[in-house]
């Protein structure tokens, strides 16, 4: 056995795909289904074709669940501009996407001064080696498994190489999943190693999100006791 520490399976929906109309009832939902975190996709419309919202909502949303861990994923041109307000607005993580970034490291330290977890996104076609060099400057790689923009796209499962290397050279980081994840590819993205899984409309869209949540949490600790069993 080795003295690592596997890190522990979380499920973060997406609310993308839900009535935003009624944002903390659709936020609730999941939490009451199981849910670990909530991923909060932030859109721009530059970065990617496509508008969300911004870092109001989210201060509006705080006050209505204290304890819940936001996990912003900010698909925006110049995520630095942003840090301070989502901070201010209570989110826990700050996930922005390297391409969007001129200088990586300054802002991964700014995310950390202003107290949120660090995460640094790749969309499919960013070589994992682009952030090889800042690997002490950040708690969350999120691997994207669709190009980002919009809900319910197709799984790309050429990206599990990505979360392979990751989990074989950074056991202890956390690997988190987003694009298309739900019961029919959970399991080659657990097996490859992710331990902080989206899913967007696969939980949103479910009559039953609890038991996809339950679907998705037993393959991923399946496949952590398995990669413990083998070390
Ligand atoms: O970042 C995203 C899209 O850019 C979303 O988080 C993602 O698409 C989740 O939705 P789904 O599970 O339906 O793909
Ligand atoms: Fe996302």
């Amino acid at each position: 056995m080795s003295g690592h520490t596997h890190p522990c399976c979380k499920i973060g929906p997406s609310i993308l795909c839900a009535d935003l109309s009624c944002l903390a009832d659709e936020c609730r939902r999941m939490i009451h289904s199981g849910a670990d975190y909530l991923h909060l996709d932030v859109m721009d419309g530059h970065f990617v074709p496509n508008l969300t919202f911004g870092h109001p909502i989210v201060k509006c949303l705080r006050p209505k669940m204290p304890d819940v861990y936001f996990d912003m994923h900010m698909m925006v041109q110049n995520p630095e501009k942003w840090v301070e307000s989502m901070a201010d607005a209570g989110a826990n993580q700050y996930t922005f996407h390297v391409e969007a970034c001129e200088d990586i490291p300054a802002l991964c330290r700014k995310i950390q001064e202003s107290g949120m977890r660090v995460g640094v996104g790749l969309k499919p076609g960013t070589p994992v080696e682009t952030i090889l060099p800042y690997s002490d400057l950040f708690d969350v790689v999120l691997i994207m498994t669709v190009e980002p923009g919009f809900g319910g796209q197709r799984f790309m499962e050429d990206m599990m190489s990505k979360v392979q290397y990751l989990r074989t050279n950074f056991p202890d980081l956390d690997i988190e999943v987003d694009g298309g994840v739900g019961p029919s590819t959970i399991d080659v993205v657990a097996e490859a190693g992710a331990n902080m899984i989206v899913s967007g409309t696969a939980i949103t869209g479910a009559t039953d999100p609890s038991q996809v949540i339950a679907l998705l949490r037993n393959s991923v600790e399946n496949a952590i006791q398995k990669s413990q069993l083998e070390r």
